[in-house]
């Protein structure tokens, strides 16, 4: 069994809904469970919260994870963490690479962020967001984790212990066979994690190959997908469900450059209501009115929106007037105490959540076990139905989705 170790919510159901895609059967789990895994499954994916904590409650959380997926029966474990590695220079993804490494009592693994699918790509070790660097692209502008260097192994090696290497173009499209010998060389060198260059997804299948006997592989969702398909034989999944039409709220506290324009073409279509970051600070009944203006447009054809999402420019001067850090978790625990009184009292069953951060806090405060996967909504973002009760969500990574998303995901409902 794979078991999967995955840093947010949002990034968490993008790998589950890969794996699925792909032929495996998989639960995702909301934080470490409590109880023993219920169903045989060939993937566990494990959401955390994890990507910005301090480091030590990130590594903490990633090996109780660890930990509950090993007395679980894996054999293989994947680190799942952003296609924009997002991370800070003292980590996470460094530090809880090391821990996992460690717990595993091995050395090596691979650094895999590329999801050509959704446009992120490896080459000579650069992250590529569609045509520019990541550097570039509206990643540098990121509330939480700005990222202003492109190089993987630059980036890497600032909040790891050991030294970053590279497998390149040249030598992945010669097989996997060439790449394992690249490992091994690399080892040899000294390097404990070797960045993977992967421009299309024929190199991703390359090193799903060359990952097999990996006790540990981490990355973005894109390698996931191909060693999905290599343990199925190939095979596609089956069964991917769609909820029913019913309540929906959509709540989006990403501020990328994909769900801004996805919430000014909602914004013309449904009733759309702006969390104000000011009175999310000051005022302790904050939630509560939007609650009662939310349920005002529940019986509207289309859902009512909630959003904190605001261009570069405007969030810069709201990080400078509050701090960055108070406005982010003033937001998401408007969305989270929000979120619960629209399940608990109006009855609300579909959440569609944009933003990693946001979604976690959101289904965290809602407090589901775990996911069934359904169909995807687009590359990355799958319906998901909770474990124990009759509640769907859609978790939207930032950049994920077209500019229609909130629509397109309310007209898939059956
Ligand atoms: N208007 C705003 N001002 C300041 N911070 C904001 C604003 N809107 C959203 N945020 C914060 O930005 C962060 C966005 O992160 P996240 O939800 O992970 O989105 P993404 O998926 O784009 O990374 C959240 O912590 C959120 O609370
Ligand atoms: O790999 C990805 O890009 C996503 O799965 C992901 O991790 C999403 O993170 P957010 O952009 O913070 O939603």
């Amino acid at each position: 069994m794979l078991g999967v170790i995955a840093d947010d919510f949002t990034g968490a159901s993008d790998i589950a809904s890969f794996l699925v895609e792909n032929g495996l059967s998989c639960v995702q789990m909301n934080g470490v469970p409590k109880a023993p895994l219920a169903d045989k499954v060939d993937a566990v994916v494990i959401s955390l919260k994890s990507r910005s904590n301090p480091v030590n409650e990130a590594i903490e959380q990633s090996l109780n994870a660890f930990n509950w997926l090993k007395a679980n029966g894996c054999s293989q474990y994947y680190f799942k963490y952003c296609s924009t590695f997002d991370s800070t220079e003292k980590g996470n993804i460094g530090p809880v690479t090391d821990a996992l490494l460690d717990a595993l009592n091995d050395d090596f693994t691979v650094i895999t962020p590329a999801l050509p699918v959704n446009g992120r790509t490896i080459f000579n070790g650069y992250l590529f967001v569609g045509d520019i660097l990541l550097s570039e692209s509206g990643m540098r502008n990121h509330p939480i984790t700005p990222m202003k260097d492109a190089n993987l192994m630059r980036l890497m090696d600032a909040q790891s212990k050991g030294k970053t290497g590279l497998v390149a173009y040249s030598d992945v499209i010669q097989g996997a066979a060439r790449v394992k010998e690249r490992f091994v060389e690399l080892k040899a060198q000294g390097y404990r994690y070797a960045v993977v260059d992967a421009v299309d997804n024929a190199q991703l299948a390359v090193l799903a190959e060359a990952v097999a006997d990996l006790k540990l592989v981490t990355g973005g969702s894109g390698l996931g997908a191909y060693m999905a398909a290599r343990l199925s034989g190939g095979q596609k999944g089956v069964n991917a469900f769609i909820p029913a039409k019913g309540k929906t709220v959509v709540l989006s506290g990403s501020c990328s450059v994909m769900t801004n324009k996805q919430v000014n073409a909602y914004k013309a279509k449904a009733a759309s209501i702006y969390l104000d970051v000011e009175s999310a600070l000051t005022n302790a009944n904050y939630a509560d009115e939007l609650y009662r203006e939310v349920v005002k447009y529940l019986d509207e054809p289309l859902a009512p929106m909630v959003y904190a999402t605001v261009p570069p420019e405007q969030l810069h001067e709201i990080q400078a007037k509050f701090g960055g850090d108070k406005a982010s978790h003033a937001i998401e625990n408007t969305f989270a105490k929000l979120a619960q009184r629209l399940k608990n009292e109006a009855g609300v069953v579909n959440f569609i959540t944009a933003g990693g951060e946001t979604s976690s806090i959101v289904v965290q405060q809602l407090g589901f076990t775990g996911f069934h996967i359904g169909k995807q909504i687009a590359p990355g973002v799958p319906w998901l139905k909770a474990l124990d009760e009759n509640i769907s969500l859609a978790l939207k990574s930032g950049n994920f989705g077209k500019e229609d998303f909130f629509e397109y995901a309310q007209g898939m409902l059956l």
